[in-house]
């Protein structure tokens, strides 16, 4: 029997999670070299990541390269007056941060005023699950599906990439009307585009 989304969630979750510190810091060390040529990245100035959360892959070596290389990064906020919408902050060495409901760091919204979405040049987004025609599961909340929609009607704004552990490739994903399937994911093996 095909497992449900809920499933597919669980288990998945689980296995991220089992990969030890050690494993995590090598798996995600060698990002940077794997984008600098990237195609997208060569005019990119404001990048949109995730601080990794429940055993995603980590982000931080990246977010420093970003740094030195002089490209604004963001990160996703809740957003208190919109349900389901996400803000994208500036975040920096020096950001004060706070603890959303799910228990995950996101810049403080003082003295930081959201970046409009479609100024940011790359969306580097979470997920739970790809499969191996793009498909996108995220942790159940249709935020970054609210966030992509508009890019996936018109092709416009920031281009998203995914982002994730080998271990969250399966082989083929239930899908629903509203999933936002991801031109490109990158693993720490592999650079996965479909057209
Ligand atoms: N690192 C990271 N940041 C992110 C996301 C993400 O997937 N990863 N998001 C991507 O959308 C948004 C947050 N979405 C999330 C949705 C559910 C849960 C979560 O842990 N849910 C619990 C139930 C918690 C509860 O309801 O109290 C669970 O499923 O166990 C976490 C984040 C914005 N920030
Ligand atoms: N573009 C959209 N507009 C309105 N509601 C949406 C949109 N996209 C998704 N949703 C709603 O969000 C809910 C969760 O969707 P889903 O389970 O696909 O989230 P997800 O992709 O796993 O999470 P995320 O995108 O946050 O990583 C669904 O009930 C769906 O109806």
């Amino acid at each position: 029997m095909q497992k449900t989304r809920h499933q597919i969630r669980q288990h998945v979750r689980q296995q991220r999670r089992a990969l030890c510190k050690q494993q995590q810091r090598r798996l995600s060390q060698d990002l940077p070299q794997q984008f600098q040529y990237h195609p997208k990245l060569q005019q990119a100035k404001h990048v949109a990541l995730y601080l990794a959360h429940d055993g995603e892959l980590c982000t931080l070596p990246l977010i420093e390269w970003f740094w030195a290389q002089g490209i604004k990064t963001y990160l996703p906020v809740l957003d208190p007056y919109n349900e389901g919408q996400l803000l994208f902050l500036h975040y920096h060495a020096d950001s004060p941060m706070l603890k959303n409901k799910f228990g995950i760091d996101e810049p403080c919204r003082q003295q930081n005023t959201a970046i409009e979405a479609h100024d940011l040049d790359i969306i580097f987004t979470p997920l739970v699950a790809f499969d191996q025609s793009g498909n996108r599961l995220g942790m159940g909340g249709g935020f970054y599906d609210r966030t992509l929609a508009p890019w996936f009607e018109h092709k416009t704004g920031p281009y998203p990439i995914g982002l994730a552990h080998d271990l969250q490739c399966l082989p083929q994903l239930p899908t629903e009307s509203w999933d936002v399937p991801l031109p490109e994911v990158i693993t720490p093996t592999k650079i996965w585009q479909w057209k």
